[in-house]
Order: C-alpha cells, then sequence, then structure tokens
C-alpha cells in the first residue's frame, strides 16, 4: 500500500510551487468535469503542470486538464486545479485531496469546490446549480477515508467534526450573486453522495442513494472537501446536474459521459459569472478572514 504523504512531502511540493511563482493564492478553486473554464476567470495568469511539480499526482481523465492555474480574480491571488484526482483513476483516496493540503501551505484560505453530479432528487432539472450543504461520504463511512492513517496536527485535528463543512455564509452570497444574473430559477440545494465510480449507478443503487437522503451523485468532491475543513478551510461546493439519474429498472435511458460534458459545457459560462461576483463579494465581506 502506498504511504501516505507526510507533512515534509507536502511541504517540499508547496516550496516547489513557490520558488516557480510570486503568487501566493488565498482562494483555492477546484474544476470539476468539463468546468475548467473557471481557470479562464483568473486575470495575469501563469500555469504549471501537475507533471512539473514532483510527487504530483496526474490526471487522466477526458474533460480534466493537468495543471494548475495561478492568477488574480477580483483582486485576489487564486489557485485553480484545472484536472483533479478520482479514485476510481486508481489512487488511494488521500491521494486525491493531498493537492488541498499543498494548497494550505500556499496560505489559501478558502475553497471552491465544482463536479459533475447525477441529479436524483426530484427537485434538480437538468443544467441546475446545486450548492452543496451536506455530503454523504460513502467511501468514508465503509472505510475510505482520506484521513484514514497517521495524523498530523499541523494540518489538523485527530477528530475532526464534519457537522458545517459547507459555508453557509459562502452559499448565501453565491445565491445573491446568481439572483443578481437572473440565475436563481437554476440555483437549488442539497445532499451530495459519493460513490467510487466508474460506473454510474443502477437503478436499485440510486432507489437506495434516494432513501438515505442523497440528492445528487458524483465521483469526487468529498475527500478534498473533508480535508479542506479538516485544514481549517473555508468551503464552497456545486454540483452542477449534468444528467437526471435513471431510478426506473425498466426504462431503456442510460447516462453517458458525452451528457455529462455537453451539459458542462453549456452551464459554463453561467457559473464562470456566479463564481466572479461570489468572488467580488466573498472578498467585501471577508468569509475567510484574510
Ligand atoms: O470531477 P467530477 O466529479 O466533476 O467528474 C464527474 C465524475 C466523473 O469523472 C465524471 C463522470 O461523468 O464526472
Ligand atoms: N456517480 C455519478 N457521477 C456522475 N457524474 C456526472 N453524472 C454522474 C452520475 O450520474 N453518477
Amino acid at each position: 500500500m502506498e504511504e501516505k504523504y507526510s507533512y515534509e512531502k507536502i511541504q517540499e511540493m508547496a516550496d516547489n510551487i513557490k520558488s516557480r511563482t510570486s503568487q501566493r493564492p488565498k482562494l483555492g478553486i477546484i474544476c470539476g468535469s468539463g468546468l475548467g473554464g473557471l481557470a479562464d476567470l483568473l486575470t495575469n495568469s501563469e500555469e504549471m503542470e501537475y507533471t512539473s511539480i514532483p510527487g504530483f499526482p496526474v490526471s487522466t481523465v477526458k474533460g480534466h486538464g493537468g495543471k494548475l492555474v495561478f492568477g488574480k480574480l477580483e483582486g485576489v491571488e487564486c489557485i485553480c486545479m484545472k484536472g483533479r484526482f478520482h479514485f476510481y483513476e486508481g489512487y488511494p483516496i488521500w491521494k486525491c485531496a493531498a493537492p488541498v493540503q499543498v494548497m494550505k501551505l500556499l496560505g489559501v484560505k478558502g475553497l471552491i469546490v465544482t463536479n459533475a453530479a447525477g441529479g436524483i432528487s426530484s427537485k434538480l432539472k437538468l443544467g441546475d446549480l446545486m450548492l452543496i450543504t451536506d455530503h454523504i461520504n460513502l467511501p468514508g463511512v465503509t472505510g475510505n477515508n482520506p484521513l484514514r492513517g497517521p495524523n498530523d496536527e499541523r494540518f489538523g485535528p485527530r477528530f475532526p467534526s464534519t457537522n458545517a463543512v459547507y459555508s453557509k455564509s459562502f452559499q448565501n452570497i453565491f445565491k445573491k450573486s446568481a439572483e443578481d444574473q437572473g440565475l436563481l430559477p437554476i440555483i437549488k440545494e442539497g445532499t451530495y453522495l459519493m460513490s467510487s465510480g466508474p460506473t454510474y449507478e443502477s437503478p436499485a443503487e440510486l432507489n437506495w442513494f434516494k432513501t438515505i437522503g442523497a440528492d445528487a451523485v458524483g465521483m469526487s468532491t468529498v475527500p478534498e472537501t473533508v480535508v479542506a475543513s479538516w485544514c481549517g478551510m473555508v468551503v464552497l461546493g456545486i454540483s452542477l446536474i449534468t444528467n437526471i439519474c435513471i431510478l426506473d429498472v425498466e426504462s431503456t435511458e442510460e447516462p453517458t459521459a458525452e451528457e455529462v460534458y455537453e451539459t458542462a459545457k453549456m452551464r459554463s459560462k453561467n457559473l464562470q459569472n456566479i463564481v466572479r461576483l461570489t468572488e467580488k463579494s466573498a472578498v467585501e465581506q471577508n468569509v475567510w478572514n484574510i
């Protein structure tokens, strides 16, 4: 079994990055499938390929680039992950979230995590943006938690709570920003369930997820959020509903990756505009105490 990165290993990656850019990001953005356009929000941008950072994992999925983008958004220095790491690619779950620890050592205080997800709840429509208010860490509760293994208190406590990992103030700002853009009708709220993937879920699995309170299902986000919260970051989680889950076993329809990317493409600009406004207000309201 691959050994978890030590504090020193994470520090090495952060030091490598710091030696190559003068930017000192305060906000992190993780781009979900097909949502790499969020990186275009950054001005004065500088890019760093994952492969150029010793020890950093490398993305293998379509719709995910493989670089860090540094730049300014509404006057604040940001780091954007264009391409994330999924458990189904074969990484240990802690490794999927290790870049968040690197962000922490770079000085990041707030994190916007996005993903493409399937809508389970009937209140969700194709193309909706669901603010994640809570999550079900299915791999975590069944033994695969990103914090399993030695704990380094310099990052966070051994037994962190996960009661309020998604910031209410950040969510309210996002809602207000969407309203200002006339996009409030597509903003929903709900619980995101992480399933391992890479298979999309069977109807029986989806019906089970529904009974345990999941509104949307995806294959990411939870490891990064758990680690960000453990590290003391303020988190905003957003799921773009790229497909409506099929709960009826008699149905002849099925989810496809193409549908996921098409919907992501359709909403990408809307999400960018809301994130820009959100960032502006978050800075004005000092949501992350910077
Ligand atoms: O990185 P996210 O969670 O947006 O990607 C989701 C999960 C799979 O990579 C892909 C499935 O369509 O979208
Ligand atoms: N697990 C899962 N991930 C997704 N990502 C986008 N859509 C889906 C989905 O329906 N299920």
